[in-house]
């Protein structure tokens, strides 16, 4: 019997476990402890500071912090007033956490890209460890392990093998074509594990991924469980870790099978478990172990985010019909109308790609970014920026920002052309991050999204269901859903 089975039962309440747990004396030893390290960093912190002061926020209540004016939801429009507010920089505090908003474009890359060599750690999270994710690259601290699984990472990933994946994606972005009732998360799975799921049940294991993956996205979010500040917690949840060692060894196993009876495979495990050179000097069982996360991480980071900006297509398009029409139209003048676009179209489609770069900009995938948490204290303009801060980049705020974007919330391509109809110079997508932990996935992705574009464009009409009445369902206040990937 494992230790969550005991702790699962119904009459185990969180009270009485408490209760055997502790015992009232430690509870006490326990709360005058708690108290006793808060003072102790807090005048850490005051000596480490000399003088300089910590960034502008809302006003911190005693050992709670900032905790109540947090929400637990949607915290890039609480943290993009605030920035109104402070401006570029917002320092929040929830108990055990230092928290940084980085407002602008500017601050982001001063501190995440310039000063990366202290600003590209992740914060342990006691959720991630408890719900098996800690193989994933996103989480891993800035360390060797890190530098090992990115260097597979980027070598699979590199903006010059981008081409290798190109038959792939046209494949299947033209089978999703016609069968439009399915799912654009077949595109990673079909990169990383090839075939194989179709054989196997494809149903089951995505419904696995997607449980497993819920569960990250919120992980990600500061102040959501209690757990991450209060670790003893970990004893209380109902679930089990299983659902990532499943998602993890099912796929891979199910490759290495078929290379094993001579059946090959087009993916990229089988393509790397059938190469003899050493990648970035691994071997034998460590190389397949790093092989694994590193095809696992590509499948999570790729579908969610992947799904979520094809989402925004649709809005986008349906919000805005008059640029569907002038997409259609380009695409039309290149290929006469009699074929689908290619990829090497791409340079012939200045509309296409300003449409593609607004559907980045307007909802953005991750609106906070991904934290980068500082490894060492700094101070950036005159303010303290303790060791152990979460730094958030507001992606939000910065594609919110009505000094470069007029009317933020409309759906403008024409926004990333110039006077001549060209595309613009302002190419940096920050919903792909920033620095040294930015996005390694994101030539992948946006020939994933662009090709997606063209190729839905090229063939539908995208128009607003009806309701019961035949009327047009709006979906101007649609709801995306909350954690760290919208
Ligand atoms: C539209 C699609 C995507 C978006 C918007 C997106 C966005 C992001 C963001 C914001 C980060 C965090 C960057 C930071 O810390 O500053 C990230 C990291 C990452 N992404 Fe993506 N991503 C996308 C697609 C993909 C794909 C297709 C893959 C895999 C092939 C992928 C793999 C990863 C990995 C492994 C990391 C962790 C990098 C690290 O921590 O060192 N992503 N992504």
């Amino acid at each position: 019997m494992s230790i969550l089975d005991r702790f699962d039962k119904p009459s185990v309440s969180p009270a009485s476990f408490l209760g055997h747990l502790l015992g009232p004396m430690k509870l006490v030893v326990a709360v005058i402890g708690i108290c006793l390290a808060f003072a102790l960093s807090n005048s850490r912190q005051q000596r480490a500071q000399r003088g300089f002061p910590l960034p502008p926020g809302p006003k911190p209540e005693w050992f709670i912090g900032n905790a109540r004016q947090l929400p637990k939801g949607k915290q890039w429009i609480t943290a993009t007033q605030w920035g109104k507010e402070y401006g570029d920089l917002v320092y929040a505090r929830i108990p055990g956490k230092s928290i940084l908003f980085l407002n602008s474009v500017k601050a982001a890359n001063d501190l995440l890209e310039k000063r990366s060599k202290i600003y590209s750690d992740r914060t342990h999270s006691t959720m991630i460890d408890l719900t098996g994710w800690s193989f994933n690259l996103l989480h891993m601290g800035y360390n060797d392990e890190w530098r090992k699984h990115r260097r597979m990472f980027q070598q699979m990933f590199r903006p010059d093998a981008a081409g290798d994946y190109q038959p792939v994606q046209r494949r299947k972005i033209h089978e999703w074509l016609q069968r439009l009732l399915d799912t654009p998360e077949k595109f990673m799975q079909h990169t990383t594990f090839l075939r194989l799921l179709r054989r196997l049940h494809q149903r089951p294991l995505i419904h696995i991924g997607k449980q497993a993956m819920g569960i990250m996205s919120d992980c990600l979010v500061p102040g959501k469980f209690l757990v991450e500040t209060y670790p003893f917690l970990r004893y209380l949840p109902s679930w089990v870790p299983g659902l990532t060692t499943e998602m993890q060894s099912v796929p891979f196993e199910a490759v290495k099978e078929r290379m094993r009876i001579g059946q090959g495979s087009e993916s990229l495990v089988a393509e790397y478990l059938g190469d003899t050179d050493h990648i970035g000097g691994l071997r034998g069982q460590e190389r397949e172990d790093v092989l694994r996360h590193v095809a696992t991480t590509s499948y999570a980071g790729g579908v969610d985010t992947t799904v979520s900006s094809l989402s925004t297509i649709f809005r986008a398009m349906v919000l805005n019909t008059s640029a569907q029409r002038k997409i259609q139209a380009e695409i039309d003048h290149v290929t006469g109308g009699k074929r689908l676009p290619e990829f090497a179209d791409r340079e012939f489609m200045p509309y296409c790609e300003a449409a593609y770069r607004e559907v980045m900009r307007w909802y953005p995938v991750t609106p906070l970014g991904i934290a980068h948490t500082t490894s060492e204290d700094d101070i950036y303009e005159g303010w303290f920026i303790p060791k152990g801060t979460q730094c958030f980049p507001n992606v939000w705020a910065m594609t919110r920002d009505e000094s470069k974007y007029k009317d933020p919330d409309r759906f403008i391509p024409e926004r990333f052309l110039d006077a001549d109809g060209k595309p613009n110079d302002d190419t940096f997508i920050p919903a792909y991050g920033f620095g040294r932990r930015i996005c390694v996935g994101r030539f992948f992705a946006d020939a994933t999204v662009w090709f997606t574009l063209v190729s839905l464009l090229a063939v539908f009409d995208i128009l607003p269901a009806k309701d019961e009445n035949g009327e047009d369902i709006d979906i101007t206040d649609y709801e995306y859903t909350d954690g760290a990937i919208m």
